[in-house]
């Protein structure tokens, strides 16, 4: 009922605790407070709250035009719907390394379990896509830097996003992977791996949780949770994926209108009014007045 009954504090520690076991999470995308619980009631292990999908439904590319309030408001939103940890894609960090640290306490009072920050330049883009540029080695440590100082729970997870492969190559990638745990990432997310290989070099160089982003359309192929198990990857998000399928779905939903004044062939295909009241918990509030939930619903 209402909200999330864990925690915060609790979240991050059942987060840390899984994460020490060295096995797979599996992270999907969650691209409403709604998809959240769905994520849950469907056994995954956390839910990745994705950059590009927060701008994408705000109806604005993913090159850094979200502000730190915008996006700590809707994580916020997500996050207390479900008893998951939930992480948060917090772009280069919001600005210099001072609104880093703000960053990071404003996202720890809005109930995550952990963020990443990426070294890209500003304006930032896609991970996926051509022509990214990375501040250098300095600017990329003192943001990391300066989260680890300024969060107040040490469960809260700092996580270090590096785009360099795409720019240097995938030795600079480990070389900055080590210099950014050195500087106090409690994980490490090697954006844009070209395969297999590349993501075990970059787990076998340092000793903290690894993140593999099997987000579509971009430059990493899409491996499955076992192979990436295999090699000993610790959290497997797919960002975008929920967004993708539910718009896909709604475009072709529209045309369906279109054609035949109604939905009715889609009626198997959408979530159904029980189904959707189950997520919401509609009959758990007769808990405050027992004649909220007074009806039954047709399956
Ligand atoms: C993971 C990511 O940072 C995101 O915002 O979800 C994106 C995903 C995408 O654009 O497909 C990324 O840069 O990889
Ligand atoms: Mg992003």
């Amino acid at each position: 009922m209402l909200y999330s009954k864990t925690t915060p504090e609790d979240k991050r520690r059942i987060f840390r605790d899984r994460l020490a076991t060295g096995e797979l999470l599996q992270f999907p995308g969650a691209f409403n407070p709604l998809s959240a619980r769905l994520i849950e009631q469907k056994g995954f292990d956390g839910v990745y709250i994705s950059g590009a999908v927060l701008s994408a439904d705000l109806g604005l590319p993913d090159i850094g035009l979200t502000t730190l309030s915008e996006v700590a408001g809707r994580a916020k939103q997500i996050a207390r719907m479900t008893e998951l940890p939930a992480l948060v894609d917090a772009d280069t960090g919001f600005g210099e390394p001072m609104n880093v640290a703000r960053t990071i306490q404003e996202l720890e009072d809005a109930g995550l379990a952990g963020m990443h920050i990426e070294d890209q330049i500003n304006p930032k883009r896609c991970g996926h896509l051509d022509g990214k540029q990375v501040v250098d080695e300095s600017t990329a440590l003192k943001r990391i830097r300066s989260a680890a100082d300024a969060r107040r729970d040490d469960n809260f997870l700092i996580m270090a996003r590096t785009d360099i492969r795409a720019v240097d190559g995938l030795d600079a990638a480990i070389d900055r992977a080590k210099k950014l745990v050195d500087a106090g990432a409690d994980a490490i997310f090697p954006e844009a791996m070209r395969d297999l290989g590349e993501f075990e070099a970059v787990r076998n160089a340092v000793d903290v949780p690894i993140l593999a982003n099997m987000t579509e359309f971009g430059k990493s192929e899409l491996f499955t949770s076992s192979q990436l198990a295999d090699i000993g990857i610790n959290i497997v998000i797919w960002p975008v994926s929920l967004l993708r399928i539910a718009m896909g779905a709604a475009g072709r939903a529209l045309d369906t209108l279109t054609e035949h004044g109604n939905l009715t062939s889609k009626l198997d295909e959408m979530q159904h009014r029980a189904d959707l009241y189950d997520l919401v918990d509609y009959e758990g509030y007769n808990h405050f007045d027992t004649s909220v939930f007074n009806f039954t619903v047709a399956k």
